[in-house]
């Protein structure tokens, strides 16, 4: 490849060994070329406040990849407030069993991440131009998800909130955070719990990520 990727692909490469993960070239590809389109149409979109390409591999692509062990068998996953396509598209590049649909209100947004879909021919990942609270469970394919995730969205109130009503049954909230948010943790809405939560290394990038796991209480299921 040729763009400014390029002189990184030996960083993506490193950072998937890091992660355990085993990929085709051809996965490591679109991922570059996903990297790719972000920092073309960010020059007219203002897509991510990132412009450094080195920093499109660790804080978008492989920091997306550190929530696979996660997210990556839960069948049907929906990324809210989802930007340039993060993490919902890096997870569909590698996971075509998982199918994936993002909510997102910012026409230009949707329209980039219709645009990869296209380039990158993703037939997992569908984009849903619209506020999440505004959009039923019927809107996504197949129905209502196994797993709702979501990085720099919300606080988690508002992350239950706004989405909490297309998780499946049995299914969880997956937030992506930095610190641990002990603050926000303390004020989750009544019929929601933190069922888990696991601190995550991403390669290459020095900073503290969690992912938290959220899921209806016995108490929201009586009610
Ligand atoms: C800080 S950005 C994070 C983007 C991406 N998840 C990432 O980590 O790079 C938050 C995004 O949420 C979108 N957003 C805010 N409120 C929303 C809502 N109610 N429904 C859908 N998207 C929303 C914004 O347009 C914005 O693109």
């Amino acid at each position: 490849m040729s763009g400014a990727l390029a002189s990184h692909a030996r960083e993506l490469n490193e950072g998937i060994a890091a992660l355990g993960l085993v990929l085709p070239q051809e996965t490591v590809d679109r991922l570059l070329a996903f990297g790719e389109l972000l920092l073309k149409w960010n020059r007219v979109y203002n897509l991510t406040a990132l412009r450094d390409p080195r920093e499109v591999i660790t804080h978008h692509l492989l920091d997306s990849l550190a929530v696979l062990p996660w997210v990556g068998d839960l069948g049907k996953l929906a990324d809210i407030g989802s930007g340039g396509g993060l993490p919902g598209i890096p997870l569909a590049i590698v996971r075509s069993g998982l199918v994936v649909s993002s909510v997102e209100t910012v026409n230009k947004k949707a329209t980039f991440q219709q645009q990869a879909k296209i380039e990158l021919k993703l037939g997992n990942f569908s984009v849903i131009n619209a506020r999440v609270e505004q959009v039923q469970p019927d809107r996504l394919p197949g129905g209502a998800a196994d797993g709702v995730i979501s990085r720099a969205f919300s606080s988690l109130a508002d992350f239950v909130n706004l989405a909490g009503h297309l998780v499946a049954e049995g299914g969880a909230l997956y937030a992506m955070k930095g610190v641990h948010p002990a603050d926000e943790l303390a004020v989750l809405p009544a019929g929601w719990a933190l069922s888990e939560v696991h601190p995550l290394t991403v390669p290459g990038l020095d900073a503290e990520r969690h992912l938290l796991i959220i899921r209806r209480s016995p108490a929201g299921h009586a009610a």
